[in-house]
Order: structure tokens, then sequence, then C-alpha cells
């Protein structure tokens, strides 16, 4: 059973044991329910002889065990490749004692999420709605979830961040990293989620005093882990300190309103907008801000996570990131830890960590898969989908189809510079990389989360540092070297444009834009047969990140075009750094001096590899993968770029992998 969006975003271990025990429950409470459902189910499915194929599995159960299992796994689509081999692209299996559709078609994926509203909607169970409101974006269905989305669109919009929100974090994140203590043993993840959860409570509240922040941030913290637990609202359970989180929140949420509206207070937060800007009801607004944080909060720390395992793994990423986020502070001089920080024009100016984080989202799996239900019986192609069923769009099969993208497993940031791999890359629209989903619920927080994740990188690993004390075996199980993927011979486009080039692909772009958007918004449009502001706003936003994807093209191609083949892969390329002394190499050895009597640090034994793809449930959830491992990570924090001596020796440790699932508890 699944319980919530976060579920179907990014399950975790306990979640998976979460979801055993509740299907245990009402396998056995609801037998009766479930053999007639069942039964139904099938007659209707005799019927339809078109029904996509797929294997019934055990009585009621299905294959609810074996999913879960493969989601839980170091490759989640490992149990949906073996269906694929023997069914097709799109086949159907039993969850939960209910037909579901299964795809790892990309193009049927992105049909589905298109067609959210009219041919699918998401569907939650009733603990769940519950918890998150029903008055939010998340629950809401027709109108109402178009409604808000696209004020949370607007709220989270790329011009809005920088205004309301650059700064902020900036703080946000100094402010959490340095107060974790010196020689605390911190796991990487509980370090992100700390911060992906303080930044939650400043953006949407615009809380900013440390006390008030914590206060918020652990309402806000049981009421997540109650979104992952099993659904019984006693004294004890998660699910009931969740549902207590959920009204204290409500209560503080309460006051703010009450407070701005008798004296015009107004802070930073989306929930000040959202009571200048719009008119909604309080109750909405509390469940509004809920939702958003609900939805917003394990994503970006998991991937925050996720950056910096991949990172670890990978040293050439590492420097080439490192170089490219110590650059600014470079440019900056010694004002930076003082007075400033990275101002927009930086941040569009990082395409390498762009490509992490792009690269990130698609090995992460941050959000595996989309769970949908069929409102009507859907033809498509040579398939109909009977009302009622649920429907799947795989995502992380996609991302990780080695038909689609060269060695899928491996951690290449690079592949992201390969002009062929451009048109794949834009997130907003395209079926084969869709981390932030597509249609009528992509996520609104999608531009706001990249750039809470671009600033961590620039903190974390300009500020400090850390070290693997035990080493991945993962790692050196497949042995590779980075090739460049960007061949100057393959270059078709961005060498030798002019302008009038340019103006016909502005122009291309923007015709194909419309058609897109006819098509993606077409059930909208059917009705009021005119393009609306959400419609153009959603157009510019796309014109916006394609231009920025062809301007970090453009970026990114100089250094390559103008390099032979010979000085191939860029990747390998060493250059020194004549500022900043400080490099991730000489920072692990001497965290070593400083911690271990270990000769060497582990990530050297990884030299040149490419880590192939370690687990990726493993880090946050601790399982599978590197299950008895524990690759503990140093973190210290140095006082200023180009100085080498460490004040600081010893900020913290951090784990890379949790060896446990407690964290989930
Ligand atoms: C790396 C971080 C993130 C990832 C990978 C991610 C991914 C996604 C995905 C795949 C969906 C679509 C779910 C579906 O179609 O059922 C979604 C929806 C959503 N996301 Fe995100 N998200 C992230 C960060 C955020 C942030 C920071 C916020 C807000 C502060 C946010 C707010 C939302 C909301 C409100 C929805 C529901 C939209 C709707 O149902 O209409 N997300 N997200």
């Amino acid at each position: 059973m699944v319980h919530s969006l976060h579920s179907l975003i990014i399950p975790s271990v306990m979640e998976v044991y979460s979801e055993y025990c509740v299907l245990i429950i009402i396998t056995l409470i609801s037998l009766i329910f479930i053999i007639k459902y069942y039964k139904k189910a099938k007659s209707q499915i005799g019927n339809t002889k078109k029904f996509p194929p797929g294997r019934r599995g055990w009585p009621i159960i299905g294959d609810s065990f074996n999913w879960y299992n493969a989601v839980a796994s170091s490759h989640p689509p490992c149990f949906v490749e073996q269906q694929v081999q023997k069914y097709g692209k799109i086949f159907s299996c039993s969850l939960h004692g209910k037909w579901a559709v299964v795809s790892v078609d990309p193009v049927f994926n992105k049909f589905v999420m298109q067609n959210e509203g009219k041919l699918f909607q998401s569907s939650y169970p009733k603990s769940f709605r519950d918890l998150v409101g029903k008055n939010g974006v998340i629950t809401a269905q027709g109108e109402q979830q178009r409604k808000l989305h696209s004020i949370a669109s607007n709220m989270m919009r790329l011009d809005k961040l920088k205004f309301h929100f650059l700064n902020d974090i900036q703080r946000v994140i100094q402010e959490t990293l340095n107060n974790f203590q010196d020689n605390e043993v911190i796991l990487l993840q509980d370090v992100c989620r700390k911060l992906a959860i303080n930044l939650m409570v400043n953006q949407l509240l615009g809380v900013s005093s440390e006390s008030e922040v914590n206060e918020m941030a652990q309402l806000f913290s049981d009421f997540v882990d109650g979104c992952l637990s099993v659904p019984i609202n006693m004294p004890g359970f998660a699910y009931h300190t969740a549902m207590k989180g959920r009204e204290n929140i409500i209560i503080k949420i309460n006051k703010i309103i009450e407070t701005h509206r008798k004296e015009a207070s107004n802070g930073n937060g989306v929930i000040y907008r959202l009571l200048e800007e719009e008119s909604l009801p309080d109750e909405a607004v509390a469940d509004f801000i809920i939702n958003l944080l609900f939805a917003g909060n394990e994503t970006t720390a998991k991937t925050m996570a996720f950056a910096v395992y991949f990172l670890t793994q990978c040293p050439k990423a590492m420097k080439q990131l490192q170089d490219e986020q110590e650059s600014f502070r470079n440019e900056k001089g010694s004002n930076f830890d003082n007075e400033e920080m990275l101002s927009w024009q930086d941040y569009k100016a990082m395409p390498f960590t762009q490509c992490v984080i792009d690269e990130t989202l698609r090995l992460g799996g941050i959000a595996i898969w989309l769970m949908r239900e069929a409102t009507n019986d859907v033809v498509y192609g040579d398939y109909v989908i009977p009302k009622g069923c649920f429907v799947v769009p795989f995502l992380s099969a996609v991302h990780l189809n080695e038909n689609i993208y060269d060695e899928p497993r491996i951690f290449n940031p690079w592949r992201w510079m390969n002009p062929e791999n451009q048109e794949k890359r834009n997130w907003r629209g395209s079926p084969f990389f869709a981390p932030f989903g597509g249609g009528g619920r992509f996520c609104p927080g999608a531009e706001l989360a990249r750039l809470q994740i671009a600033l961590f990188l620039h903190y974390f690993v300009t500020t400090y540092r850390w070290k693997q004390v035990k080493e991945d075996p993962m790692a050196g199980r497949e042995v590779r070297e980075y090739t460049n993927l960007t061949d100057p011979k393959d270059k078709k486009w961005g060498k030798g444009k002019d302008k009038i080039d340019d103006e016909e692909i502005a122009f291309h772009r923007m015709v194909s834009k419309m058609q897109d958007v006819t098509g993606e918004r077409g059930g909208y449009l059917h009705g009021r047969g005119a393009l609306d502001s959400d419609d153009l706003l959603y157009l510019k936003e796309q014109m916006e990140a394609e231009e920025d994807a062809e301007r970090l093209l453009r970026r990114t191609e100089k250094p390559v075009a103008n390099s032979s083949p010979a000085l191939l892969p860029l990747p390998l390329r060493v250059e020194p750094k004549p500022k900043s002394g400080i490099r991730q190499q000489d920072l692990l050895k001497r965290v070593v001096e400083v911690k271990s009597k270990k000769p060497k640090v582990s990530n050297s034994s990884n030299g040149n590899n490419s880590p192939v793809l370690p687990s990726t449930r493993a880090m946050p959830s601790g399982k599978s993968g590197a299950d008895n491992e524990e690759i503990e990570t140093l973190l210290v924090r140095s006082n200023e770029a180009g100085d080498r001596k460490i004040d600081n020796p010893v900020k913290s440790l951090l784990s890379v992998y949790d060896s446990s699932d407690d964290d989930d508890d």
C-alpha cells in the first residue's frame, strides 16, 4: 500500500518495512473485500484482450513483495527489467490486490503525466490525505489542483528565487553547517536532512531566528517521519505523532497569519507572499505550506547527500566541481567569507555543478516512480487500461536504460555536456529525463531545489572537508577510466554559429514549444480554446529553461572545441590552482593524518575510476549494495581558501552510508 507522495518519490527502507506491515494488516482485515475486488478486476481484465501482458504473482499479494524488494535494492528497476524482458516495455502486475500497469516506455510515461486530471489522476490513501491535508496541491484534483499548482509554481519561479531566496538560502546553509560541533560524528544524510528542513522552515514560513527554526524543524521532522509510517492514529505510533505535529504546525501558521493581519508584519517566506498575493482561506494556506514542506524536504535532502556521495566516489568530478566553485571565491577574494555571498550571476555560471546535479538526479533515483490511477478505460496503442487500474510510470528505469544512456550506471556528469544529450537534458519536457515528473503535476519546486543543491555544494566543497574511513567495495568492482564523451568531431551545432542561425533556432524552438504546450495542456485548452496566462507562464518557463541550457552548452563547449583531441579527455586535465592551494586530495590526506594513521585515503584507491552505481537506495536507507559497509567522512572546515593550515582541524565526522535503517524510524 502506498501511503504518500514521498513513498512514490523516494521509498526508503523503513517505508518498505512499513509497507509490509500495512500490507499484512490490510490483508488480514480486508481479506474478503480484496478477494471480491480481485475477482471483479479479473473479470474486467478477462473481457479486455489487450490488457498489457504480465504475470499475476501470488493471489492477493501479487508481486508486491518483489516490487518493494526491488525498489529497496541497489538497482530499483531490477524487477521491472525482468518483466520488460518477458512482456515488453508496458506490462501489468498485481500490486496490493489491484492491477497495475507499469511502464518503462518514455513516450507512454509522458503521455500519462500529460494526461493528469484527464485520463489519469494521482491517488493516495485516506490516511495520507488526512495527514498532508485535503486542501493541498498534492492531494487536490481537477481545477483546485491546477489552481494550487499554478500558485506554487509562481511562488518558486526562477526570477522570484533571486529576490526572495538567494541570500537566505546561503545564510541558512552557513548557519546550519557551522552549527555542527567539532569532532561530532554525523551521518551525511542527517546533515542534509537537517539542512533541507531548516531551508524549508526558512523559505516557507520566513522564520529565521535560530530557536524558532529549531522548534519548527522539530515539528516538521515529526510530521515528515509520520508520513512514512503505519497509519495508526494512537499514542505511541509515529503516525499519531505526525498528526500532532500537523496540528502544531497549523497553530504556528495561524499565528503567523494573525500577526501578519494585525501588525502588517512581513517576512521573506512563501507564506507572506501567499497572504499578500493570493486569497486562499486560512486552512488552505496551512495545507498549502504543509504540502510544500512534505514534497520538498526529503527529495532535496537526498539529492544533496547523493551528490556528495557520488562526488566522493569520483575524485575527478569532485576536483572539477571544486575548481568551479572555488573560482567564485578566488574572484571575490577575502571579502567572501565576511560579507559577500554568491550572486545570481555566479549561480548562472556553474555549468559543471549543474551537470553534477542532473547526473545525481538521474543516477540517484530520487523520484523512482509515480503512481496514477486510470479514471477511464484508456486505450493506448494496442492496449486497453481499465478504469481504476494503477498506472506506474517507472522513471528510474528510463534514467538507467542502457539504450538511452551510455553506461547508465556510471556517475558521469560530463555526459550532460555532450551535445547529443542536450535535448534529453531538458528536465521540464524530456521523456528521457524526468526527475521532476511532468505534465500537470510537474514539480513546482524544481528550480528552488536546484538552487538549494548548487549552493549547498558550493559551501560544502569549498568550506568543509571529509574523508571516507572505509572503502566502498563497489567502487573497486568495476574499474573504469572516464572518457570524454564530448568528442569535438560529433559537434553538429554550437560551432561557428552566426546570429541568423541563432534566431532561426529560437524561432523554431518557439514554434515547437507552442505545440508542446498546446499538446501538454491540450485537455485544458480544449475547454477554453485559447492559451491563458498559466500557459504563457509555462511557455515562458520552458523557453527560459532552454535558453539556459543553450547558454550552458555554449559555455561548456568552448574549452572542448578549442582543445585538440589529443588533450582529451577534458575531465582528466589537471590544472594547478594558483589562488587556492586547497585540493580535495590534499585535504583528505591531511585529514587522514589528523584522524587516522592510514597512509592513504580511501578514495585515492578509487583513483580514476568512475563509480558504478553503488546502491541507489543504499545511501538514504542504509540498505543493500553496501549493506555492511560504513564509509565515514571526516568533515573539516577550512577558514580561508588558500590557507593550507588547518585552523579547525576536525569539524565533524560524517558518514556517507548509514549501516542501519534506524534513521528512518
Ligand atoms: C531534488 C528535489 C526534488 C525532486 C527530485 C522532486 C520531484 C518531484 C516529482 C517527481 C514530482 C511529481 C510527483 C507526481 O507527479 O506525482 C514532484 C511534485 C511536487 N513537488 Fe517536488 N521535487 C523536489 C523538490 C521539491 C521542492 C524543494 C518543493 C517545494 C518546496 C517541491 C514541491 C513539490 C510539490 C508541491 C509537488 C506536487 C505538485 C502537484 O501534485 O501538483 N518539490 N516533485
